[in-house]
């Protein structure tokens, strides 16, 4: 008796598990990270390094709640597509884990959810912003450009600009031009991003007609492309420094190399277009790029970074004076 009734709380507790990660897998959460990671040092160089911890949690959960429900919603809408292909197939609508209808309620919810807490935590701009990322992912990409054009990341990338938009107006409440910059930073790396990782899955897209860059005009142009919007990319990144003044030296470092790097795979991509693992250090790369230049943002906004770069200038001015009156 003991034993079934054992046999039966787990049973429960394990279909629970299921549920809970079939639902987790809805939001796509690989990609989560990296955005809550572009509202995060947006909020950083906002808030001159002195940053809220309480206004920090609670952008960093509406964004995550806000990007939840936007890719919740791109699965539903998705179905066919994403049962057809290789890469999608097991996703939990296509597999057959999740109603779309409970999806959809699912991606309400969440919505609600970031709405609410954004409203009252952080500020209306902020939740409204949050909102409108959703509704630009789903009508705009998904639904307008993802099955029509090759231009669908290029115009749809701006959904994925949001975020820091988001946590800019979370300090703010406004979007001063620092807030715009970064809005174009990540809408020029979007491209580079994503047909770096559309060559190697071209054919999963062309199995279902969707025109990504890759499946339409081939290598050769989606190399060059990305050549292009990453020769935009480390000049843009820049601008946060000169005119924008809002970064510093410490964060020139992180630009100057990572960009350098960024450049250098772009270029030797552009040279071997047909050369997949070159392609997919290149997505690779990308992310690492974001993720370690949003680091850079943090790093340079603290007090002590400011505190240390005027120490080593004092030092540097000393000597200086020290070589000049000797010589
Ligand atoms: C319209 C714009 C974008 C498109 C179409 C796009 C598309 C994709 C796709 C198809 C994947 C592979 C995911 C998978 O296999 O399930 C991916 C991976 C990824 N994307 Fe993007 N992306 C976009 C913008 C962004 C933005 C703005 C960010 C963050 C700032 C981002 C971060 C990531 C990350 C971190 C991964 C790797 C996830 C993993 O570890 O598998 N993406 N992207
Ligand atoms: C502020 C806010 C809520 C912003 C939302 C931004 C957002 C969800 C960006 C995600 C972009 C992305 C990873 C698209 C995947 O493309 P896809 O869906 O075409 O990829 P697939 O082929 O894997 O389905």
């Amino acid at each position: 008796m003991q034993d079934t009734a054992r046999l039966s709380i787990s049973s429960v507790q394990h279909a629970l598990l299921e549920t809970w990660r079939n639902y987790y897998q809805l939001t796509k959460p690989r990609i989560i990270p990296l955005l809550l990671i572009t509202t995060a040092a947006s909020m950083w160089i906002a808030s001159e390094g002195k940053i809220d911890p309480i206004l920090l949690l609670v952008t960093l959960t509406g964004g995550t709640l806000a990007a939840a429900s936007a890719q919740t919603l791109n699965c539903i809408y998705d179905l066919d597509i994403d049962y057809a292909m290789i890469r999608t197939r097991k996703r939990p609508l296509p597999s057959g884990k999740v109603q779309p209808r409970h999806a959809l309620i699912f991606a309400l919810i969440l919505a609600g959810l970031s709405f609410g807490l954004l409203t009252r935590f952080a500020n209306l701009q902020a939740a409204l912003l949050a909102m409108m990322g959703i509704v630009f992912y789903m009508v705009v990409y998904t639904h307008m450009l993802k099955r029509n054009t090759p231009q669908n990341i290029v115009i749809g990338g701006a959904a994925g600009s949001i975020p820091p938009l988001v946590g800019w107006a979370a300090v703010t409440g406004e979007l001063s031009w620092a807030a715009w910059l970064l809005f174009a930073l990540i809408f020029l790396w979007t491209p580079p991003h994503f047909w770096a990782l559309a060559l190697m899955i071209r054919e999963d897209y062309a199995s279902v007609n969707v025109p990504m860059l890759p499946v339409v005009e081939g290598e050769e142009v989606t190399t060059e492309q990305i050549w292009i919007y990453s020769l935009l990319v480390v000049p843009v990144s820049l601008m946060l420094i000169y005119p924008l003044g809002v970064c510093g030296a410490v964060y020139g470092g992180f630009a100057l190399v990572l960009g350098g790097i960024f450049l250098q795979k772009a270029w030797v991509l552009y040279q071997n277009p047909k050369d997949l693992p070159l392609a997919k250090s290149m997505f690779k790369y990308s992310i690492l790029y974001m993720m370690v230049l949003c680091t850079g943002m943090v790093i340079d906004s603290l007090p002590m970074t400011h505190q240390m770069v005027q120490a080593c200038t004092g030092h540097l001015e000393t000597l200086m004076g020290m070589v000049l009156s000797m010589s």
